[in-house]
């Protein structure tokens, strides 16, 4: 029999960062369907937002000096000019000892250098009485203070976020080279397992569970699943199935027959695909000891293992760092573990990284973790969990009312 080489949480990123890199192929997309693709072009301003000078407040615009001074028991006295109409230019300059009404986003009228919010001020019959001084800028946003012409507005690489649209939106470009959307293809095995559709089981049989928590986190990833059924222990049509979809997708997943059985033939089918082939079997991990990770011809293969919690939990770390790395998105800044308090002691072993799967309460302003008793593969776990406590593998366990990182699940 087979024994797994097995590498640590740690080691299995640092591989998944070396070996997988992003597709090369690109398309030109309209931004309105650019939401979550991971843009494959740097986004320089080719105009300056704003282009012209503007209010932020309703108020009239003033020269600031002229109200240096003011205030509620002495005011000032400007004359009103006139004002200035949404969506047109403001020509007329200002001239000394005037004030021109602005409103909210209306272009500030040359030579004036700040606005005064009318509640500080008022307009007696065109005569306007300031009872608050302004500062020179105060209340202007200037040409080009939120985007600069020539800036680097977006990076190559990024996930196009709302933000990001909008920001892409107001320099008015209208289109977009972004990676082309990944497919994940997946398939399951197992002589027991039937599809989640069957109405009866007989006994001894399971529903596909895999398909639909690993589907759906492709999708939530924003990259395209192809669900391909479920196979047979039987290795002829087991190759044959993995390699019709491999050959259509950008990164394959295959669940159950992982570990080392006598009918556990995923490692045999991966090693079938292509090269270099396997460089992860078994990481020192709870739950998911026995993954499977590949390349093949440059595409990612992932086996996992068949217990519906490990598969979901081992996809949702290494599946997600696989899936982003390929989709050309560049290393995000993304705070992806928090700070949460033990309410039991939870015994780990050295040398292998937990992820117990917790519910959370907040008590007196803090997050408390209270674990969750299951077996490892029990899907119901994970319905009742709203993270995973992560227990590092250089500890042997954490104690009650110690902070602990986690992973969020919802
Ligand atoms: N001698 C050893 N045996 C096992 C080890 C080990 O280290 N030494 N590791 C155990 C661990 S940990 C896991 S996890 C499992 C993984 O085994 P496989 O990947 O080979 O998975 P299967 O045997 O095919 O399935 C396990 C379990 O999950 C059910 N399953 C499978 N696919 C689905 C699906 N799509 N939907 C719902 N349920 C599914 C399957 O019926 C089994 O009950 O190996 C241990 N053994
Ligand atoms: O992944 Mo396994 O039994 O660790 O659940």
């Amino acid at each position: 029999m087979q024994f797994f080489k097995v590498k640590t949480v740690e080691e299995t990123f640092a591989q998944i960062e070396e070996l997988v890199k992003a597709v090369k192929e690109t398309e030109v997309i309209p931004l309105e369907e650019a939401f979550r693709r991971v843009l494959a072009e740097e986004i320089i301003a080719t105009e300056s937002i704003p282009s012209f000078p503007r209010s932020t407040v309703d108020g009239y615009a003033v020269k600031a000096k002229e109200t240096f001074g003011s205030s509620e028991t002495m005011p000032g006295f400007l004359n009103v000019a006139g004002s200035v109409q949404m969506g047109e230019a403001a020509t007329a300059p200002l001239q000394s000892g005037e004030a021109i009404y602005v409103p909210t986003g209306g272009m500030i009228p040359p030579q004036s250098d700040s606005v005064i919010m009318i509640e500080h001020c008022e307009d007696l019959n065109g005569l306007l009485n300031t009872y608050k001084q302004v500062a020179p800028g105060e209340n202007i946003i200037q040409i080009g203070e939120d985007v600069r012409v020539g800036e680097v507005l977006i990076e190559n690489g990024t996930k196009l976020r709302p933000q990001e649209l909008g920001a892409i939106a107001a320099i008015g470009k209208t289109h977009v080279t972004v990676f082309k959307q990944l497919t994940v293809g997946y398939l399951s095995s197992g002589d027991e397992i039937v599809p989640y559709t069957t109405e009866y089981l007989e006994i001894g049989q399971v529903r596909d569970v895999n398909a639909l928590t690993i589907t759906s986190l492709v999708q939530e990833w924003g990259a395209k699943a192809v669900y391909a059924g479920i196979v047979t222990d039987d290795y002829d049509e087991y190759q044959k199935r993995a390699k019709e979809l491999f050959e259509q997708v950008d990164c394959l997943v295959l669940s159950g027959g992982s570990s080392v059985g006598a009918k556990d033939f995923t490692t045999q089918v991966i090693e079938s695909l292509g090269e270099p082939g396997v460089f992860i079997h078994g990481v020192s991990i709870k739950p998911g000891k026995p993954t499977i990770l590949s390349m093949a011809n440059e595409k990612p293969v992932i086996g996992l293992p068949g217990h519906p919690a490990s598969a979901m939990i081992i996809f949702s770390l290494f599946g997600e760092k696989i899936v982003q790395k390929l989709s050309g998105e560049a290393s995000r800044n993304k705070l992806d573990r928090v700070q949460v308090r033990l309410m039991k002691n939870i015994h780990s072993s050295m040398g292998r990284t937990d992820y117990v799967r917790v519910k959370l309460l907040e008590r007196d302003g803090e997050w408390w973790a209270e674990p969750i008793i299951g077996k490892s593969g029990l899907i119901s776990t994970l319905v009742q969990s709203d993270a995973m406590v992560e227990i590092e593998a250089e500890n042997e366990g954490a104690r009650q009312g110690d902070l602990v990182p986690a992973i969020l699940l919802r």
